[in-house]
């Protein structure tokens, strides 16, 4: 009875016609629900007010978890320094413990090593990093993370102080090295750092995660989640083998390109760095390539392995009882401090093309050739990213082709091999003509210029073109992400841009309920179907791509082909098949995603409804009938439900493809990646070292991906597109245009002559 009124109260709450204030007392802030953790926390007061047609709460803490009392009374609560010194003399004790048992572990790998041929090593290949940078980073984060659990263990931090972030006086046993930022630089750093003046770490590659809310860790500081009734939660398998099905639900309006996009945004802004062995190899936590979980003994301490139940429909009939899963590693905070954890990025989180640039000058120095161009491979004429000798496709066929890109994972899959080609071809093309322009710069300034522009070309494309499509247009006005008519005025040197836990585990994840397990490959000139490829074939094994006509039909494909809706539905070529190489099986990227969800402390799903203004279900029976059951059949109760599970449940919002909860925590995030980026494309000169002169910005926008996409394809078979790429093209009023039509306008790369 107590719990129902709560929830109809909650609604009453959410829906009130008139927000009982328009502007915010006491210097506070207007903000969406979603960035102000403290409207949750019981006891502060956070009165509603009205946001751009939107509620919104009356912020005091901004993105904190902890009320504004909270900070003022006890940031400055000091701890004994006698505590502090006997936490860290124990965490490197701690530390030192568990590597030498990594060490030992060296000793029986063909137990403990992941074979490379196993479908999870597809998976390794995707979650690893070789930047030799990110070891050190790890081991400090590690060991900061045993001092705070020492100082848990003493009680000399409370468990609340814990959970709110309120440590700042806690002196950590690392410290990760600061970056020093000289006078402000016209480019972007490769790795993010001295983006923000006063942070210069924000937003940096190897920093962690931030959260919309506390973690829930079992153990308050880093162990996965359990039931509320403090039981395991089930399998992460079991959830989706009973609540993602396979099931083919075309999108109505959207193409593959959309789908594909957005995978390419995701790895240029998060790739979580998961643990490696002592030897930088895979972790292996199954024993006999999936027979059974490895005994405790021989699991790193990394290992969070997937049960699978031995009845598993499609598991169960090889056998199989594991399916691999090593945890991300965390990042040590860069003021010093011991608090939960916080898991590593490897990638830099603003949208910057750090997966075409690399992350750091090593990698992009690799990948940089003469005049200013970005290496390829001259393929009979055709360029394409250069080819890797690093062992990173999943074949060892003759012949087969495998290619280098600025992440580690650009040949995951074919189609963003594609776009990886599109956008290392369009540098060049624009390098190549700045050349012309100025012909007195030198290679070094043609190379810097041109990823500026490029930079700002994708991140116009980003907010203009795949934003609106994705989001509906409520939220983009509530969250001011709509692109201005000049410059605008959003750039807030207090917003920290990185990228939440919630964003990256859960719903930017939505993306693989949208991907097909087919991609159909036209033949333009025959008319019908070349060619329909499932897609673990193409998975790491990207050698088509030198096939004269691949390249075209391909982008006339995804451009043609619909999306899946956002839905429980998931392709079992992601679920059952996903880098499967030679093997009858793959891996389960659902129950993966779900994993990565609990070993992130992601909060489970009705904490999120709640963040944004929703009342949580607390009835099974609240959610739609084929779904409630299937959850009553896994989960305890409905508090326990994972976040990427209840968000795919939702109906989407209107105009958009998402449900409510996801679409919040995705237009939060985009929201801060404009604020808090000093360099994004349409902050003026006042503020942005970097800044566009107005006529410069005027052309930048004029740019589609569809223009992107006429100016780099083959020109073998493609000459025209569809002038939104993100649109099926029998959309009426999106039908193919040619590549010259009014209708997909060109940039005037006059404009960035220097007199
Ligand atoms: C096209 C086929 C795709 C494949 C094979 C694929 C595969 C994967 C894999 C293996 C991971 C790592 C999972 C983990 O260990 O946590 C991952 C992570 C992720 N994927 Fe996908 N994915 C695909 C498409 C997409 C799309 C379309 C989107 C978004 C629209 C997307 C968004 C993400 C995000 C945000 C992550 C987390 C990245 C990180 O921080 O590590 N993916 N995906
Ligand atoms: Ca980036």
């Amino acid at each position: 009875q107590t719990e129902k009124s709560f929830v109809s109260l909650d609604h009453a709450h959410t829906h009130n016609k008139i927000p009982p204030c328009a502007t915010c007392p006491r210097h506070g802030r207007c903000v969406p629900k979603v960035q102000c953790p403290a409207h949750l926390r019981p006891g502060s007061y956070n009165p509603l007010c009205e946001l751009d047609g939107a509620v919104g709460v009356c912020c005091f803490t901004g993105l904190g978890h902890a009320a504004e009392s909270d900070h003022i009374s006890r940031s400055s609560a000091s701890i004994s320094a006698e505590d502090i010194k006997s936490s860290h003399s124990l965490s490197e004790k701690k530390l030192a413990h568990c590597m030498s048992k990594a060490n030992k572990l060296l000793e029986h790998s063909a137990y403990t090593v992941l074979n490379t041929t196993h479908p999870s090593y597809g998976h390794h290949l995707s979650v690893a990093t070789l930047d030799k940078r990110a070891a050190t980073l790890g081991r400090g984060g590690l060991l900061n993370l045993f001092a705070a659990q020492e100082l848990k263990a003493r009680q000399a931090i409370s468990d609340e102080d814990l959970e709110l972030g309120l440590t700042g006086h806690t002196d950590s046993p690392y410290c990760p090295p600061q970056p020093t930022c000289t006078a402000p630089s016209r480019y972007r750093s490769v790795g993010g750092e001295c983006n923000n003046p006063l942070h210069s770490t924000w937003g940096a590659v190897h920093t962690g995660y931030e959260r919309l809310l506390p973690p829930d860790y079992s153990d308050g500081t880093w162990a996965m989640r359990t039931a509320m009734s403090g039981l395991p939660l089930p399998s992460a398998r079991t959830v989706s083998s009973t609540l993602l099905l396979d099931g083919t639900f075309p999108s109505r309006t959207h193409n593959l390109m959309f789908m594909q996009f957005g995978q390419f945004i995701a790895h240029d802004t998060s790739a979580g760095v998961v643990f490696t062995n002592n030897q930088d190899e895979a972790i292996s936590c199954c024993f006999n390539n999936g027979e059974d979980i490895l005994s405790p003994e021989l699991q790193h301490f990394a290992c969070a392995p997937i049960t699978v139940a031995p009845d598993d429909q499609f598991f169960g009939t090889f056998g199989h009882k594991c399916i691999n899963f090593v945890r991300t590693q965390i990042a040590p905070a860069d003021d010093c401090t011991v608090g939960y954890a916080k898991q590593m990025n490897g990638a830099t989180h603003y949208p910057d093309l750090s997966h075409l640039y690399g992350s750091s000058q090593q990698k992009l120095s690799s990948l940089r050739a003469a005049d200013a161009l970005l290496k390829t491979f001259n393929d009979y004429g055709r360029e394409l990213p250069p080819l890797t000798k690093r062992k990173e496709c999943m074949t060892v066929k003759e012949g087969a082709a495998c290619f280098e890109s600025g992440d580690h994972h650009g040949n995951q899959i074919i189609s963003l091999t594609v776009l990886h080609t599109i956008f290392t071809r369009e540098h060049n093309r624009i390098a190549r003509a700045l050349y012309k322009i100025n012909p007195f710069w030198d290679e070094d300034r043609v190379f810097w210029e041109t990823r500026r522009i490029l930079q700002a070309v994708y991140q116009h494309i980003i907010y203009n073109e795949w934003l609106p499509s994705l989001l509906g247009p409520q939220i983009l006005k509530t969250f001011g992400l709509y692109p201005s008519a000049g410059y605008s005025s959003a750039y807030d040197p207090h917003v920290n841009p990185a990228l939440s836990a919630e964003f990256s585990t859960a719903a930017m994840r939505f993306g693989h309920s949208v991907v097909d397990g087919r991609v159909m490959i036209p033949s333009p000139k025959m008319g019908g179907v070349y060619e329909t490829i499932s897609i673990p074939e193409v998975m790491f094994q990207p050698s088509r791509m030198r096939l004269r006509h691949f390249l075209d039909r391909l982008l006339i494909g995804l451009t043609t082909q619909p999306m899946q809706t956002v839905d429980p539905f998931v392709t079992e070529g992601l679920t059952r098949y996903m880098f499967h190489g030679g093997n009858p099986y793959g891996v389960d990227l659902a129950s993966v995603n779900i994993q990565r969800g609990r070993d992130h402390g992601v909060r489970s799903y009705n904490h999120y409804r709640q963040l944004i203004g929703l009342p949580p279900y607390l009835e099974f029976q609240h959610f739609a009938p084929s779904a409630a059951q299937r959850l009553a059949q896994v989960y305890e109760r409905p508090e326990d439900i994972d976040l990427w599970v209840g968000g795919l449940l939702e109906e989407p919002v209107d105009g958009g493809l998402v449900g409510p909860t996801f679409a919040n925590i995705i237009a939060d995030q985009f929201n801060r990646l404009k604020r808090g980026d000093r360099y994004f494309y349409e902050h003026g000169p006042d503020v942005n070292p970097g800044g566009f002169t107005p006529s410069q910005l005027e052309e930048i926008k004029k740019v589609t991906l569809s223009r992107l996409i006429c100016d780099n394809n083959d020109g073998i078979e493609l000459t025209s597109q569809p002038p939104n790429a993100f649109l099926r093209a029998d959309l009426p009023g999106n039908e193919p245009v040619p590549c010259d039509s009014p209708r997909i306008l060109s940039m005037d790369l006059n404009l960035f002559r220097e007199n």
